[in-house]
């Protein structure tokens, strides 16, 4: 099997296998993503064919920036667009495929790969784990009044700016900004490159797909939040609610929650623990649906992934780590100081012994340690290394990504 880089000449077999993969057709419109891989870049995406020159697979990377713990920017190779023929699956295509990607990477001195999956049972085998969660709030209108907030200061802390209600077609680069500025700031979050606005490629709000889109602006008349959303049946559905500021949120939550003529409002991506359900009166005003793993972490370079992050108690540990798809082994001291991390080999005895991908599942502090060791996969050598380790990798605001690719 032959597995090499697409050019401007083969990208329509890419695109037509990718389809055919999908039991799908190209000529098919899709509402709002029909056009969501005209987003991808042909240089990263890759066609396996078999030794005949028969194209069975394909796979992409995005070129995408992650927000780790404490702000910091770093490149996330996002894996897209996998998928083998029918008549071929099962002989080792995506295998061969992963095998590839993750090279192609460790050369180009990326330390971690990002993807969503179709199924949860197809990444982990190539070290990925689940790193960020999501799932919807469907909060009943009629019961879905606001508590006044109990902490001294906070009710004077709502925010003085308007909401403005558009269409998805008049809002010009508003939304772009607004993202940007709320992902850099959200741990788990990814960038949208300039050309998935550009080509409206994903989903709403990014595609041309009919929604409105609540404004909101601050004092001065800047925009500093929005929330996405459309109206069906007495239903009202929010994509996504986009800012940096949680009591910009509140009013963006608040603005739809009072909306005329509906009796249900869903918000979308709602990760756990978000401080939205603690701010209805009735707690059980807001119902959790659709609770599932969004973003998935594979970590190629411990040191490099562990020094990249920041984090938020000082303390050591030692992390024996296991990387069965790699033939990989490794033993590291992790030694946290003022926010920053040292990650060195070491021979120490180890506190904890695990997996590649249950490294990439705490790493963005989305999973404690300790549920994998209670789960039976993260193995604790000492009473008090479970905490040490949840205590350790634990962030203030959990990872979040609400991006599609
Ligand atoms: C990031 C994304 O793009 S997610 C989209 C993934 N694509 C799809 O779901 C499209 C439909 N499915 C397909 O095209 C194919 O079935 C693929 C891409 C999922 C798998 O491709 P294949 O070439 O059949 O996989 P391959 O033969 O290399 O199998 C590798 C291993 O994964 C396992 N595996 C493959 N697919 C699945 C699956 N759907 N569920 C569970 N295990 C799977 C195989 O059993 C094999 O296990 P082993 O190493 O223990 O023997």
């Amino acid at each position: 099997m032959e597995i090499r880089s697409t050019t401007d000449e083969d990208f329509d077999v890419f695109v037509d296998t990718l389809y055919a993969a999908f039991g799908s057709f190209p000529e098919t419109p899709v509402e709002g993503g029909g056009l969501w891989w005209s987003a991808l870049e042909t240089d990263r995406c890759l066609l396996a064919r078999t030794a005949d020159g028969r194209p069975v697979g394909t796979a992409a990377t995005h070129s995408f920036e992650l927000t780790l713990p404490g702000e910091t920017l770093v490149p996330a190779p996002g894996v897209t667009a996998v998928g083998v023929l029918p008549s071929h699956r099962r002989q080792g295509v995506l295998n061969a495929m992963m095998r590839h990607h993750l090279a192609e990477l460790r050369d180009g001195a990326e330390f971690l790969s990002v993807l969503l999956c179709s199924e949860a049972t197809i990444y982990g085998r190539f070290g990925y784990g689940p790193a960020t969660y999501t799932g919807q709030l469907t909060v009943e209108r009629h019961r879905a009044a606001l508590a006044l907030p109990r902490a001294r200061g906070a009710a004077e802390a709502r925010t003085v700016g308007s909401v403005e209600v558009l269409r998805r077609a008049e809002c010009g680069e508003i939304l772009e900004e607004v993202y940007d500025r709320y992902r850099r700031a959200q741990p788990g979050a990814l960038s949208r490159p300039h050309r998935w606005w550009a080509l409206r490629a994903g989903q709403p709000p990014i595609s041309p797909a009919p929604r409105y889109v609540a404004v909101h602006r601050d004092a001065d008349g800047v925009p500093d939040g929005y929330a996405s959303y459309l109206i069906d049946s007495g239903t009202l559905t929010v994509d996504e609610t986009i800012t940096t500021d949680d009591a910009v949120f509140t009013a963006l939550a608040r603005f739809v929650l009072e909306h005329d003529l509906v009796s249900r409002v869903v918000f979308k991506h709602v990760p756990p623990e978000h401080p939205l359900r603690w701010q209805l009166a009735d707690f059980r005003a807001g119902q959790v649906s659709g609770q599932m793993d969004w973003l998935w972490v594979r970590i190629l370079d411990v040191p490099a992934a562990l020094t990249a992050r920041g984090w938020f108690t000082d303390g050591e540990l030692v992390l024996d780590v296991a990387d069965p798809f790699l033939g990989e082994h490794g033993r590291y001291l992790l030694t946290v100081r003022d926010g920053k991390a040292d990650c060195v080999p070491t021979d120490r005895k180890a506190d904890l012994s695990l997996d590649i991908r249950d490294l990439g599942s705490i790493y963005l502090g989305g999973t404690a340690p300790s549920t994998l060791v209670r789960a039976g996969h993260i193995q604790a050598h000492h009473p008090g290394a479970a905490t040490l380790a949840d205590t350790l990798f634990r962030t203030e605001r959990s990872p979040h990504c609400l991006h599609w690719f």
